[in-house]
């Protein structure tokens, strides 16, 4: 089968997106997402989009991680598919779509996507970390020294560990930089390697952040290895609500594969 795709990224974190409103695509074939993503046999991603139509929205997010299993939230991943969506011509610069954790919103300016997620209800402030689901699972912990970082040994201990075991969690490393800005590297479950970002990993560091007092500001910058994003939040009677992910979505080409 011939298949087109466009290759979406959004800080670093880089998507296959597929057309799929005419339901083409083999969404069973696990093997087959796998290997559209691997960087060395395939086209390479973090991760696979398909975009569907919705009966009542303007379209559907399915998302796949890497490892070709059908996933969480990806808040990158829902920033490009809105880029994507675009392009398409099925919205002009406002978007509301389904995806795995429910309705979204999101407005395009330029390259710029602000993506709302979902409320975050439940933040676990541990000893050394937090824990909390901005759409997908995250430990969040602070780590003065970034650079030095062996986050390929740490990140699966972690990852792997008590009390996320197999199922998992993603895992963020944070250095504060200053009040309101934090730098920040993950270790994705799913793709089992660093990303160059996480949004929903930003945003969890954002919430966990206030949370604990390092920051009083509700809208966060995330210096990521991909580059920067922003994160806005309310904090309402224990809730966060009106959350939005901030940052740049970039088509970088468009292809087809024979698979
Ligand atoms: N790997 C994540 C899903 C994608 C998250 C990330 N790419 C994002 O931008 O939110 C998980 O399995 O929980």
């Amino acid at each position: 089968m011939k298949l087109t795709f466009y290759k979406y990224q959004g800080t670093g974190n880089d998507f296959v997106m597929i057309d799929n409103r005419q339901q083409i695509f083999d969404k069973n074939n696990t093997k087959l997402v796998a290997e559209l993503c691997d960087r060395r046999f395939g086209i390479g991603a973090d991760g696979l989009i398909l975009l569907e139509n919705h009966p009542k929205l303007d379209f559907k997010m399915v998302y796949y991680n890497a490892d070709g299993n059908e996933s969480s939230m990806c808040g990158n991943g829902g920033r490009c598919i809105t880029a994507f969506a675009k392009q398409l011509g099925i919205i002009k610069n406002k978007a509301s779509f389904e995806a795995i954790d429910g309705l979204h919103h999101a407005i395009v300016e330029n390259d710029i996507i602000k993506l709302q997620m979902q409320d975050v209800v439940s933040v676990e402030n541990h000893q050394d970390h937090v824990f909390l689901n901005t759409g997908s699972p995250h430990h969040v912990q602070l780590e003065s020294n970034l650079k030095e970082l062996a986050i390929k040994e740490v990140g699966p201990k972690i990852r792997y560990g008590q009390p996320y075991n197999e199922a998992g969690a993603n895992v963020n490393f944070v250095n504060k930089l200053s009040e309101n800005i934090f730098q920040v590297r993950t270790y994705e479950r799913g793709v089992e390697d660093e990303t160059l970002s996480c949004g929903t990993g930003v945003t969890a560091v954002a919430i966990a952040m206030f949370e604990i007092g390092e920051t009083k500001s509700n809208l966060v910058t995330l210096q990521t290895e991909g580059g920067k994003l922003q994160v806005t939040f309310e904090k309402q009677n224990d809730i966060f609500r009106n959350i939005w992910l901030i940052g740049p979505a970039i088509h970088v080409y468009k292809g087809t594969i024979t698979c």
